[in-house]
């Protein structure tokens, strides 16, 4: 399933930088499983928000791509969460990072959809701690992710979305922007996690 080694090029990226993009990082056949999938649930895409459960907010400003959070309603979907349980292990085991689980979306970008400069996650208000973005298409044009040096306004990489291509990155590290879509653009936003229970209360998923 996974087409990359975890030491080499892979580890040096994470310890030198604090990201990699991986092209063709999983088999084609479990990318075209996955686009299948989308398809399949398109209807059901809904607007992204910003923000956790009720602090949900829908901000057209900010972000304009839909989103659908995996429930394990397909084989696709079961796979690519094995794949980044072996990921999400392996990092621990490199880097002690101590994560403990992984959410993630599917995210459609139409025409026109972006979303500006962000951070995933903010130091000590969340459990997020490495980010990774799967494309499930290659878009002609548009839809770029552009991440910039840490606390600079300066471009770090700029990617084009690629079928099969994973990025992944430190979530509190990066400001990162997805450019406006040409073309439809799908792909995987996910996220790994360390338990970050507050006030006792055991922290939910998503
Ligand atoms: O799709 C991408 O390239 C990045 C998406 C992103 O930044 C996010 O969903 O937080
Ligand atoms: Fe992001």
């Amino acid at each position: 399933m996974i087409n990359f080694s975890t030491d080499g090029p892979f580890y040096n990226d994470i310890e030198s930088r604090g990201y990699t993009v991986i092209p063709n990082a999983l088999n084609k056949e479990l990318i075209a499983d996955l686009m299948a999938d989308c398809y399949r649930i398109n209807p059901h895409f809904s607007h992204a928000g910003i923000g956790r459960l009720n602090h949900l907010q829908i901000d057209d400003n900010i972000r304009k791509d839909k989103t659908y959070w995996f429930d394990g309603s397909s084989q696709a979907q079961l796979t690519y969460l094995a794949v980044m349980e072996s990921i999400r292990t392996m990092l621990n085991r490199t880097f002690f990072m101590g994560l403990f689980d992984y959410e993630c979306h599917y995210a459609k970008y139409t025409h026109g959809d972006f979303y500006k400069k962000h951070v995933d996650a903010f130091k000590g208000r969340s459990n997020r701690v490495f980010t990774s973005v799967l494309y499930l298409n290659t878009p002609n044009e548009g839809g770029e992710l552009v991440i910039y040096k840490p606390k600079s306004k300066v471009v770090e990489v700029s990617i084009s979305p690629e079928a099969g291509t994973l990025v992944l990155f430190e979530s509190e590290r990066f400001v990162h922007e997805v450019l406006p879509a040409v073309d439809n653009r799908y792909s995987i936003a996910g996220w790994f996690r360390k338990n970050a229970s507050i006030s006792g209360i055991v922290d939910p998923p998503r």
